[in-house]
């Protein structure tokens, strides 16, 4: 009997192409995520929003994934409906939250909200402007995390038994330019416009393109569907309800996923606050600090591929997240100790960590492949997003609410836009001891994950790509 094989998927270009398109809508959703955080301070004296208003805001992404259990809902859709669907409506929902926030960032929501429950003071005076911003971000978190499930399994659906790391390699570093023109870009855009909101504006632009890429991707996919279905191959199994038992039932799952919200913890929210750290720390310009985080990104974008590409021909997978999670302790530690404050070893620095971002996605989104079966694997990295989606929503509120209530040192008064500004100046040491503590968690589980592996044969010290 002819072996039943899918020509499009086995032609090289074909795969390539469909991982340009995903990568490239990939890189368009990236943008809007962290493009505030070099504009920290301008929000401070456009919008009059302290260090934890900021910290707020930011921890909007994870409010609706987190307490409406978004992106279980979304891993469903995900199983049910297919990725072509689950990428179109996530961009949907992305723009319509986008839309939001640069609304409430554009400065068309005033006044303070207050909110008190019995003697705990929940929010006290908080710019209703931060509110209603983190609730535009909440909503595109929603679909950005919709979008990045369905990706990933889009990704894998095309590589399984191919360049499958390299692939999810690609896929993230091309969403890491995103990341690197959200830093590169907001103060230039800033310094031209004197408008806080124009990265948003620029964001739901790239949005508007990428959703056209998608589109384009939705037609070779369907080729895909019907030339599988003509030869008889079955199409993904269904969602059911017992798909998220089975999965909470694999240990190898939650390190994973432990490892996962530990070390994205230490990466996500501090590329969030690491404007204002290097300002503070290394006494540099607003426009100088932004591109130095960016170097994060940049170096992430080279070397995921890179690392990608070695795990599938090498294997190692819970040896490359140890390693990963050592150098992410090592650089908060090294970035805590105040008299290390010269800008060259930021730079070094923030390099170090690029080459730790790169180590441990590269390995670790892979790994999720290898230990839950491809029908489940949309509601695996559902869940994987939802237990990351704690510590992308708490974090940056520990840290902003750290900051303001332990780390000032005083303030500042400079001439911004022709008018004196108070800027409250701050000590980011005990900010990155709490990253190195995550980062200190993170080893021991992706120890724990290579016993595991070693117990149940995984696989994944073992190569990926089938000669
Ligand atoms: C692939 C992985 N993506 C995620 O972790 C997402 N849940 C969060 C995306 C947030 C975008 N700033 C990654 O980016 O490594």
């Amino acid at each position: 009997m002819a072996e039943k094989i899918s020509s499009l998927r086995e032609s090289k270009s074909a795969r390539w192409v469909v991982l340009i398109l995903v990568s490239f809508t990939m890189m368009c959703m990236y943008y809007l995520p962290d493009a505030m955080a070099p504009l920290q301070q301008n929000l401070q004296s456009k919008l009059h929003w302290s260090a934890t208003d900021y910290g707020l805001f930011t921890s909007g992404y994870g409010w609706f994934n987190v307490f409406l259990l978004m992106m279980v809902f979304s891993g469903m859709i995900l199983d049910k409906l297919g990725t072509r669907f689950t990428g179109v409506l996530a961009i949907g929902i992305m723009l319509a939250g986008a839309g939001i926030k640069y609304w409430a960032i554009a400065g068309h929501v005033d006044g303070t909200y207050e909110l008190t429950i019995g003697s705990w003071q929940v929010l006290g005076l908080t710019p209703k402007s931060a509110v209603v911003a983190g609730l535009g971000f909440a909503l595109f978190g929603v679909g950005s995390e919709m979008f990045g499930i369905a990706a990933n399994k889009a990704v894998v659906r095309w590589f399984r038994g191919k360049e499958m790391a390299l692939a999810i390699g690609l896929n993230t570093s091309t969403g890491r330019i995103g990341t690197a023109l959200a830093m590169f870009t907001p103060q230039p855009l800033y310094n031209l416009t004197k408008d806080v909101s124009a990265p948003v504006l620029l964001s739901i632009v790239l949005l508007c393109l990428g959703l056209l890429v998608y589109l384009f991707f939705n037609v070779i996919d369907k080729r895909l569907d019907k030339e599988e279905s003509d030869a008889g191959i079955a199409s993904d199994e269904e969602f059911k309800f017992s798909d998220i038992a089975d999965i909470a039932r694999n240990r190898a799952f939650w390190y994973i996923s432990i490892l996962c919200v530990l070390f994205y913890s230490a990466v996500f929210p501090f590329i969030k606050f690491a404007t204002n750290l290097i300002v503070q720390k290394f006494s540099v310009t607003d426009t100088f600090a932004g591109y130095i985080p960016a170097l994060l990104p940049f170096s992430a974008l080279l070397l995921t591929p890179l690392f990608g590409g070695i795990s599938d021909k090498k294997g190692k997978g819970a040896s490359i997240m140890i390693l990963g999670s050592i150098l992410l302790v090592c650089v908060h530690l090294l970035f805590a100790i105040p008299s290390l404050n010269s800008f060259p070893i930021a730079i070094g620095l923030v390099v170090v960590l690029g080459i730790a971002f790169s180590l441990v996605p590269s390995a670790m989104w892979p790994a999720i492949a290898k230990i839950i079966p491809e029908s489940k694997l949309g509601t695996a990295y559902a869940m994987t997003f939802w237990v990351q989606n704690w510590g992308l929503m708490l974090v940056p509120l520990l840290i902003g609410w750290v900051l303001d209530k332990y780390c000032i040192i005083g303030t500042i008064t400079r001439v911004i836009d022709g008018k004196q500004e108070q800027l409250t100046q701050y000590n980011y040491t005990i900010p990155m001891l709490i990253f190195a503590c995550f980062g200190v968690l993170a080893i021991g589980f992706a120890y724990l994950l290579k016993a595991e592996d070693k117990k149940k044969g995984y696989g994944l010290e073992q190569p990926n790509v089938i000669e």
